[in-house]
């Protein structure tokens, strides 16, 4: 084609005709180069090979035989390769540590040839991920730092969870699991079922009513009571029962039902002194605070026994 002019049809349709047959096809541009080949275009047969085309090509054939492959031997204690001069005693950074890694003097130290190449990877230039941790299952357990965050589940019961080891609401079985362990263990500490409508909840209602009378008399009316008094109040023949704290005497009739010990526990201070089987059982529970509405006098001696008003006592 004259410089300047398109292609025809027909060179074009020659060069793909080339192109398609393995040899580099000069670029479309290069007219000149096209019109120089002194081969007719039009001429070229193609054959498929033959056998003995195959036959003569030459076959690859290796010229060098690489041998350095690292082996252990298991049956020995020797864990280095067979070949290799380096000692065998530990160095810093560890043998397959990022830092050995990343340092020029990576080498070969015992470190097999793939690994090796991996993390000397040029491509990336960043350094390997930390190998993963073994799961185990004290893995989680066994460093310190996981131990400042463990919870302590062997050494005794969390804080703040629940209420105390003695108390009658961890024993109620509420809290417990209903398993057979936990129904069939007995309470150690005897508590009862309370009927409906007896719960300390229950209690606590009763003794905020202004309108119950919890100690069986006048309203405002305190007593001196003889030690001879208070031991005929035993709750039996139709007395009522009472108990003293302190120097301080209680009418405990309206909290037998209530009582989480039971009534029979509860009666066993009944006509005397309570505090020392008070304190016995559960110092923690505060005696006052719980009957301090079912109060109905103090405590005297025999010489000093006599009614009257404790209005100005108070
Ligand atoms: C008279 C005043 C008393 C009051 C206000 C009182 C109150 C209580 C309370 C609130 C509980 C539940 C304790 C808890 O949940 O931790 C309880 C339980 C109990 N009480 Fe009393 N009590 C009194 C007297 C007595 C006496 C004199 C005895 C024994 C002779 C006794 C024996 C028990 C027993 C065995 C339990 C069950 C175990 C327990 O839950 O701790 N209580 N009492």
């Amino acid at each position: 084609h004259p410089p300047g002019s398109w292609p025809t049809w027909k060179s074009l349709e020659q060069t793909t005709s080339r192109a398609t047959f393995g040899k580099r096809s000069p670029p479309l541009e290069d007219n000149a180069a096209i019109e120089q080949d002194s081969e007719p275009l039009n001429s070229i047969t193609v054959s498929p090979p033959s056998l003995e085309d195959y036959e003569n090509t030459p076959k690859a054939a290796a010229t060098k035989i690489i041998s350095e492959v690292p082996s252990f031997s298991l049956s020995s204690n020797e864990a280095t390769p067979v070949d290799s001069p380096e000692p065998t005693a530990p160095s810093f950074p560890a043998a397959n540590s990022a830092q050995r890694a990343s340092s020029s003097s990576a080498s070969s130290f015992s470190m097999p040839p793939s690994q090796r190449l991996a993390i000397q990877s040029p491509a990336s230039g960043l350094m390997p991920p930390p190998p993963r941790p073994i799961a185990t299952s004290q893995s989680h357990v066994s460093t310190d730092s996981a131990a400042s965050l463990r919870i302590p589940t062997s050494s005794g019961p969390l804080p703040n969870r629940g209420p105390p080891i003695h108390s009658q609401q961890r024993a109620s079985g509420s809290l417990m699991p209903t398993n057979g362990l936990a129904i069939s263990t007995p309470n150690s500490r005897n508590k009862v079922l309370l009927k409906p409508g007896h719960s300390p909840m229950d209690w606590a209602a009763l003794i905020r009513s202004p309108s119950a009378n919890l100690t069986g008399m006048p309203t405002g009316t305190l007593l001196r009571v003889p030690p001879s008094q208070l031991r005929t109040m035993t709750g039996r023949k139709g007395k009522p029962a009472w108990s003293s704290y302190l120097g301080k005497v209680y009418n405990i009739s309206p909290y037998l039902p209530f009582h989480p010990g039971g009534e029979a526990e509860l009666m066993k201070a009944a006509g005397r002194d309570g505090g020392k089987l008070f304190m016995d059982v559960h110092p923690w529970v505060n005696w006052e605070n719980m009957l301090g509405a079912c109060l109905v006098g103090i405590l005297v001696g025999e010489n000093e026994a006599h009614e009257c008003e404790m209005d100005e006592m108070d």
